[in-house]
């Protein structure tokens, strides 16, 4: 069962996410970071990677792209918040 994250949890998660680039959505319980690519080949690649471990871990970002912009916000409509299931997609973003 997905829960909304501790205020704990808060300080430990999302402080390196927080150093990465990621920051909290003004007014929501989300969080958001803009990933910049030298292309659109590049940037929409980089999408159909990311598509493949959000329906794996079936937690999904909410995404735009424009031309080399991937705008990603991440939150947990099942807890209206942030979960640890967003950690771990950001994390999971981060590095592909
Ligand atoms: C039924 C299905 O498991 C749920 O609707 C999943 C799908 N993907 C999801 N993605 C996100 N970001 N939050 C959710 O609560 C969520 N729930």
């Amino acid at each position: 069962m997905t829960e909304k994250l501790s205020d704990t949890a808060r300080d430990t998660v999302l402080a390196p996410l927080f150093e990465s680039g990621w920051e909290m959505v003004e007014g929501r319980d989300a969080i958001h970071k803009t990933f910049k690519f030298a292309d659109f080949t590049e940037a929409f690649s980089w999408m159909t990677r990311a598509a493949l471990w959000a329906e794996k871990w079936d937690h999904h970002p909410e995404w735009s792209n424009v031309y080399k912009t991937v705008e990603v916000t991440l939150s947990t409509h099942d807890v209206d918040g942030l979960s640890s299931l967003d950690a771990k997609l950001a994390r999971k973003l981060d590095t592909l």
